[in-house]
């Protein structure tokens, strides 16, 4: 990869929470890389570590939270900036939507003022010149009678609607990276490819570097270009989303490929993989998927396996491939 094709360079980044008695390190020493108009997934099951990787580029953790490692956006180095440089970075040239529009919302000012009020936080325009920028957003989601629903208050919107809106807001300042946190996830299934197929588009169209959180296999198949795996706060497998589909080597992501629900005696059944995530305050030692594994050794009890690249253009964590 060539330096300048890289939007996102994230080095060994650990994030330790200090709250309870013990220190939780819910992510341990990832490297991530992010090309310009590139989407990257961010794949695992609850806990494993992708938003808290993600809401790092933005700082978004609480006070005390310990954060090592470094973490470039277009060159500059996050962690370097003041309070102010990251408030200029956040909105106009990283944005962020949410699984839940409603939260990230004021409920008390209208779509229209809120994101004329982001465009003007970021740029010197008139109040007009934002409304005629917020209607052409709007019309760009896709959002039915834009003039109109830019007068409506968030709660007056349904949940896919609302989504629309939240990624109008994210693109108001024509940012280079979005950062999407599970952005389908409480909508239901036709809304959900609506709008994994909006961000594709505004992805392509805008030349967007994505970082796209999902618990789901299906929905990173649909989006992504490349897939993170992670587990336990590492990234245990990653490579082309079809190279991940097709041929997973990772027994973890074979699992999260493998989950589905099953029709048995007239009931729905979840088949996932058995076991449940590790308490991050009590990892095993050696691989953190270990206890969980099909095809555990002796081996995975000793040491972290290291990520080593594949024979086609992946790499994999796991002692099968060492
Ligand atoms: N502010 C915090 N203080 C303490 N622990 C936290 C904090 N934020 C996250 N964690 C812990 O860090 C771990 C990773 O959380 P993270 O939100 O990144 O998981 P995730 O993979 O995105 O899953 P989910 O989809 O459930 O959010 C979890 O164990 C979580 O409890």
């Amino acid at each position: 990869m060539v330096q300048s094709d890289v939007a996102i360079d994230i080095r060994d980044l650990s994030v330790t929470f200090n709250r309870g008695p013990i220190p939780v390190k819910a992510v341990n020493g990832v490297n991530l890389q992010v090309k310009a108009s590139e989407i990257v997934a961010l794949l695992g099951e609850s806990g494993s570590g992708k938003s808290v990787t993600m809401r790092s580029l933005l700082r978004m953790h609480p006070k005390g939270t310990r954060i090592e490692g470094s973490m470039d956006v277009y060159g500059r180095d996050v962690t370097a900036l003041s309070a102010r440089e990251l408030a200029d970075l956040r909105g106009a040239v990283v944005s962020m939507v949410f699984q839940e529009p409603r939260l990230a919302l004021d409920p008390v000012y209208t779509l229209g003022t809120q994101i004329e009020e982001t465009i003007r936080r970021h740029e010197k325009v008139s109040r007009a010149v934002a409304a005629a920028r917020a209607l052409a957003l709007f019309e760009k989601v896709r959002i039915p009678s834009p003039q109109r629903r830019l007068q409506n208050y968030p709660h007056e919107m349904s949940g896919g609607m609302l989504q629309r809106a939240m990624i109008a807001m994210a693109l108001a300042c024509t940012p280079k990276v979005l950062l999407a946190d599970e952005p389908t996830t409480a909508l239901d299934a036709t809304v959900q490819i609506q709008i994994l197929l909006l961000i594709r588009e505004l992805q392509k169209e805008y030349g967007l570097s994505v970082i796209f959180v999902t618990h789901d296999i299906g929905v990173a198949a649909e989006v992504a270009d490349r897939v993170a795996v992670m587990y336990a706060g590492r990234i245990v497998e990653e490579g082309p989303v079809g190279e991940i589909i097709s041929d997973p080597k990772h027994p973890y992501t074979k699992g999260l490929l493998d989950a589905r629900v099953e029709r048995a005696n007239g009931r729905d059944q979840l088949i996932t993989i058995p076991g449940a995530p590790p308490d991050l305050a009590h990892l095993p030692t050696g691989c953190a998927f270990a206890p969980r594994c099909a095809h555990v050794t002796e081996a995975c009890g000793i040491t972290v396996p290291s990520l080593v690249s594949t024979q086609r253009s992946g790499k994999v964590a796991c002692a099968l491939y060492a």
